[in-house]
């Protein structure tokens, strides 16, 4: 019998390892995750060929910024109109952003990370694991210092959550060490980093934690984590004597 090559598309697409480390970034509106792209290119864009995908709804707002921030080739920068939630983009159906994560990595081939901005949303938009290898959600101290300890899946399981725009914490009556223990105890102790674009220290651990994960990416170490359903969250209560309970659905 004449022997019949199989190749399964498992096998036919490159491995993980051996592609750019696809880096989703969430948050709510507002918290600084198009700013926080901007620190990464302008720590990372010698040493690391980088690219970004943004998604907006309506807009390419996002990448017109990052272009006009001057942190990369503007052509490395592409925007999507999710015209939905984007959390539809960025969860539900990652068909856009894998094509368009394709391209670039096809384009300015070889990448080592593409840096993918979610549309702001609330607590709940967080990338597919089919889409991102790893995560990072953004909240920042403005939006008050108990978000943190509210929980939801980016809260909970990102790989990274960053407390962000520490250097407004002063005036906005926010104790940032107590919200980055808030932030630790909700997420059973994985990585908090507390950031400010105007504090250096805390953009090169920014720096170090991305170059930490291209390194397991490449090893093949990285397991991309699923946010999954909903992580046990606090719902406010007046009645309940500690202000309210933790709460997780099946
Ligand atoms: N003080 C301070 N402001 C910051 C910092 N990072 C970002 N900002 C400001 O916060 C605002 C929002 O920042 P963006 O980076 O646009 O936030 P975003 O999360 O991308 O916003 P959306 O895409 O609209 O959800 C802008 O006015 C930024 O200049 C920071 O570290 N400190």
């Amino acid at each position: 019998m004449p022997e019949t090559a199989t190749t399964s598309p498992a096998e036919a697409a490159p491995a993980a390892k051996d592609r750019a480390l696809r880096l989703g970034i969430a948050g709510p509106v507002g918290t600084g995750k198009s700013s926080l792209i901007a620190s990464v290119c302008r720590a990372l864009s010698e040493e690391l060929r980088l690219g970004v995908i943004t998604n907006d709804i309506y807009t390419d707002e996002d990448a017109r910024f990052l272009r006009s921030a001057g942190v990369l080739d503007p052509e490395r920068i592409r925007p999507i109109e999710t015209g939905a939630c984007p959390h539809t983009a960025i969860r539900d159906d990652v068909t856009a952003n894998l094509m368009a994560a394709e391209d670039i990595e096809r384009d300015f081939a070889p990448l080592d990370v593409v840096l993918i901005e979610s549309g702001g949303d609330n607590l709940t938009a967080t990338f597919s694991p089919a889409l991102v290898d790893a995560q990072i959600f953004v909240l920042d101290v403005a939006g008050g210092g108990d978000v943190a300890r509210k929980g939801g899946p980016g809260i909970g399981r990102a790989d990274l959550l960053v407390v962000n725009k520490t250097d407004l914490a002063p005036h906005v009556g926010v104790d940032v060490e107590q919200m980055v223990a808030d932030a630790t105890e909700a997420r059973e102790g994985r990585a908090v980093l507390a950031l400010s674009r105007t504090d250096e220290g805390s953009v090169s651990a920014l720096r170090q934690w991305v170059l930490t994960v291209l390194a397991a990416h490449r090893a093949g170490e990285h397991i991309p984590q699923d946010p999954g359903p909903m992580a046990p969250h606090f719902h406010a209560d007046e009645d309940h004597p500690d202000g309210g309970y933790v709460h997780s659905h099946a």
